[in-house]
């Protein structure tokens, strides 16, 4: 009986084998199917992907094909031949790769919307003539955050907390004010936002705990809730962004209960980055002196210049006018800890011409993934050193804004990717003068920004000026 049982299971389990593993044909790139069944390298990828990416990199070079959780992946680590991924919409397609992560995370029924009709509404109201107030808007409410950051305490005291959180809060609710002008519960909106965003990435993957998925439920709706006043409208002349959004998904089809998931997608994706950068960029100069030093005498020079910029509330200076030392700064900032991935799926069978030479096959229904955090990002080959913070690797020796770099001899089109591939006044120091930046939180590896795994202590009060 037990005999039966045994031999039909390693029956089962041998045809699982033979029909899951896949054989690496004649001109395809190298293949690595990892040991475990169907599940391939998915552990290892979701826990640290650039680890384990530099590793497959490590053994197989600039092009090879993972298998993760049924699918097969070619990751593409050779920025010289990105274009041939990136500029071929007729192989490679990421709509329906968009569509099912959304429909994961934000509960988002895929549209029928062009995507084209989409960008251009968001051309329309965030480009062009909508930028100047939007970024006025966003200085003023930062403004107004920071002189009220002190919750009843004199903002000349001095006051202790993670920069990270501190971030985080001030941008989020600075964009949140701006983008939505619901000014009576941001702080709350926050807070659910966190919690949600805390265990995104576990949602994507579809690997949360039962007690994680009720906490990420309940934000959620929390949220939907906040943010749902689509079709409610207030004034019949409301003009926000949120109105004016929701009224586009009306006329094309969308109903008031895709609307506001369609509101907490637009949330997340204006808001997830900017504090996380914020923290980033702060936690590199009050870890790096020299780099505090250059940009604070940057910024003295300009506000020494006799123009009334500086007067305005809502102008920052630092958009009116050249900064290449500050402008150095953000780019290593991002270089370091900007991670996304670039997805595709193949949807014909198709020859991939590398940049060396090289044409590989990629078959109909495998993925592609482009990651250039790896490289070119942390290429050694590109940026000496690539784990170190150098505030002055993006300027020239005449302090002009460097941007060229190159690899194997040859110039590079993209020597840092934050942006992915689409068109698209306080006084703080840190706790411990000897504190280090924290590391990054490894699970958030092509989720845009990272984030740290833990966090820095500061000591911050408003500056009299
Ligand atoms: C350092 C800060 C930021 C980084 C690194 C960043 C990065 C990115 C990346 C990688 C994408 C995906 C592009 C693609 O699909 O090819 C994206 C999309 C987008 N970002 Fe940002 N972003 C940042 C800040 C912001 C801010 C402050 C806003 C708005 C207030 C914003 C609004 C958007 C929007 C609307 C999209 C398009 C989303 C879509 O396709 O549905 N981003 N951003
Ligand atoms: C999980 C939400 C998908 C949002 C789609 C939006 O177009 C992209 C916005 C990016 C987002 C990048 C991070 C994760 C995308 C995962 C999709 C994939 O695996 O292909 C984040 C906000 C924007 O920059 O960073």
């Amino acid at each position: 009986m037990w005999w039966t049982l045994l031999s039909v299971i390693a029956g089962v389990l041998i045809l699982v084998l033979r029909f899951s593993t896949r054989r690496r044909r004649r001109n395809e790139p190298p293949l690595d199917e990892g040991w475990i069944p169907w599940l391939g390298h998915a552990i290892e990828f979701g826990k640290d992907a650039a680890k384990f990416l530099a590793r497959m990199k490590e053994k197989h070079g600039d092009i090879f094909t993972v298998r993760v959780a049924g699918l097969r992946v070619t990751v593409l680590l050779d920025p010289h031949s990105f274009d041939s991924v990136l500029n071929d919409r007729d192989s490679f397609d990421f709509t329906r790769i968009r569509s099912q992560v959304i429909q994961k995370v934000f509960s988002l029924q895929p549209t029928n919307i062009e995507p084209t009709l989409e960008r251009k509404w968001m051309e329309q109201h965030f480009q062009g003539c909508s930028l100047p107030k939007l970024s006025s808007s966003m200085n003023t409410h930062l403004q107004t955050l920071l002189l009220h950051c002190h919750n009843g305490s004199a903002p000349s005291e001095w006051k202790q907390e993670g920069l990270f959180d501190l971030c985080y809060s001030l941008l989020f609710r600075a964009g949140y004010l701006t983008f939505f002008e619901r000014t009576d519960n941001a702080a709350v909106a926050y807070q659910e936002f966190r919690k949600f965003d805390n265990l995104l990435t576990k949602l994507a993957r579809g690997s949360l705990r039962r007690e994680e998925r009720r906490t990420v439920s309940h934000s959620q709706e929390r949220l939907w809730e906040l943010l749902s006043p689509c079709g409610l409208r207030g004034g019949s002349e409301s003009s926000t962004w949120q109105q004016s959004y929701c009224d586009f998904l009306q006329q094309e089809g969308i109903n008031a209960d895709m609307q506001k998931k369609a509101l907490l997608l637009q949330l997340w994706t204006t808001q997830c980055n900017a504090g996380p950068a914020a923290f980033w960029l702060l936690g590199f100069l009050l870890t790096h002196p020299e780099a505090m030093e250059a940009v604070k005498s940057e910024i003295r020079g300009l506000s020494t210049r006799r123009d009334t910029s500086f007067q305005q509330p809502q102008n920052n200076p630092l958009e009116a006018h050249s900064t290449p030392v500050f402008d150095s700064i953000l780019s290593e900032t991002l270089r370091l800890t900007a991670a996304v991935m670039i997805r595709r799926e193949v949807v014909q069978d198709k020859i991939l011409d590398m940049a060396n030479g090289k044409r590989y096959h990629l078959r109909r229904g495998d993925r592609v993934c482009l990651f250039p955090f790896l490289s070119p990002q942390m290429d050694p080959q590109i940026h000496q050193e690539p784990q170190t913070f150098k505030y002055d690797r993006f300027l020239n020796d005449d302090m002009t804004v460097k941007d060229e770099f190159y690899k194997d001899g040859k110039k590079l089109k993209y020597c840092s990717m934050p942006w992915g591939a689409g068109k698209n006044m306080l006084k703080s120091f840190p706790c411990d003068p000897e504190a280090k930046l924290p590391p990054v939180n490894p699970s958030r590896y092509g989720f845009g920004m990272l984030q740290p795994d833990g966090d820095l202590q500061v000591r911050y009060r408003l500056k009299r000026t």
